[in-house]
């Protein structure tokens, strides 16, 4: 099988160097000199620092190359950019081939789930997407984990979970769609909340309670753009959440302590290389619950800390204020 996998950032460039011990896999890499250094050197020093890459896995800098091959497709680019990728293949891309999408978040102003997109700009194309409790760097060092390809065919969903699956990669498939890609989403805008805990060491209590209200409010807000309630207790809900909200891996949970530490915003992001994806989707996010009629008090005080209206100490402070309803939501 001729995989593609569009994005050599961290997660792009772990899911190419898994398909590659069994797929003939190649990787398209946009900064300058990393295709070379995927192929040539095993290694990924920007995205990647310290970890060997298979020599099976090799790179190119040339889209158009990397498209016109594929049998299937996968789109590792996150989601500010992911439309504008997809434009420019549009001519490229083989007829039928499945494209995956690995990224977590919803678009700005259109509001659309990435397999939408995909859908917008390939038409014909069956869209799927990979996502679940997947932190790139402990998959790339051989450590297991579980993972969920969701897609509307049942067909494509057992082709692409034959495809995908390794010894210690386990691919479960999932019909629901939307619910999968909302529940990897949302989970983004809650760890930066659980981050912002851990900076203003508010204690694990507040934490813990912070992490299951959020899933009530991503479960709420998912259930009214059409997923299923039982998914988000699933892998791509609960389950992300937790390794999202626990991991001193987790970008967006990095950007919560750091907030809860004091820092401003911009300054945070500018020392990072890496994609945080709840720092955009938490605006999404609040736009939704103003046109759905939602409350989600959590995102909304968390796109409050975000736009700088308030400090994450406040918003914890805030956070006590809201009055404690029934526990169930209406879900
Ligand atoms: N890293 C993980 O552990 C992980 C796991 C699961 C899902 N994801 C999701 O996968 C997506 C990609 O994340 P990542 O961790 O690989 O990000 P990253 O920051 O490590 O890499 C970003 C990639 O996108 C490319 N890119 C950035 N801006 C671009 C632009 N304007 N045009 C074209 N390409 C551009 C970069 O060249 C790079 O290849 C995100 O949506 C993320 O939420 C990441
Ligand atoms: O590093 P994060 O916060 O983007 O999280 C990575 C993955 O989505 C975890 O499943």
């Amino acid at each position: 099988m001729r995989i593609s996998v569009l994005g050599a950032g961290s997660w792009g460039t772990t899911m190419a160097a898994l398909l590659s011990k069994r797929h003939d896999t190649l990787v398209w890499a946009r900064e300058p000199g990393l295709a070379e250094e995927i192929s040539d050197k095993h290694h990924n020093g920007l995205f990647l620092p310290g970890h060997t890459l298979p020599d099976t896995l090799r790179a190119t800098g040339d889209l158009v190359e990397a498209t016109e091959r594929a049998q299937v497709l996968v789109i590792g680019i996150p989601t500010h950019a992911f439309r504008a990728v997809l434009d420019g293949i549009r001519d490229h891309v083989p007829p039928w081939i499945p494209v995956v999408s690995l990224a977590k978040g919803l678009e700005q102003g259109s509001h659309l789930r990435m397999t939408q997109v995909v859908e917008q700009v390939l038409p014909g194309h069956p869209p799927a997407a990979l996502t679940g409790p997947n932190l790139a760097k402990e998959i790339l060092s051989g450590k297991a984990a579980a993972t969920v390809i969701a897609t509307e065919n049942a067909t494509v969903a057992k082709t692409l979970q034959e495809i995908l699956q390794r010894g210690l990669l386990r691919v479960y498939t999932n019909g629901d769609v939307a619910g999968c890609e909302l529940g990897g989403a949302l989970k983004n805008v809650i760890a930066i909340a659980a981050g912002m805990a851990e900076g203003l060491a508010v204690g694990d209590n507040t934490r813990a309670a912070v992490i299951t209200r959020g899933l009530a409010e991503l479960t709420q807000l998912g259930v009214a753009m059409g997923g299923r309630a039982a998914t988000f207790a699933g892998l791509t809900g609960l389950g992300d959440l937790m390794a999202t909200c626990l991991s001193q891996q987790s970008r967006n949970r990095h950007v919560g302590e750091e907030l809860g530490k004091g820092r401003a915003l911009p300054d945070i992001l500018d020392e990072m290389v890496m994609v945080a994806e709840g720092v955009r989707t938490t605006q999404v996010a609040v736009e939704l619950g103003d046109r759905l009629g939602l409350e989600l008090p959590i995102c909304r005080t968390i796109g409050r800390v975000l736009d700088g209206e308030m400090t994450a100490k406040e918003a914890y402070a805030g956070l006590r204020n809201i009055p404690a309803g029934e526990e169930a939501g209406p879900w």
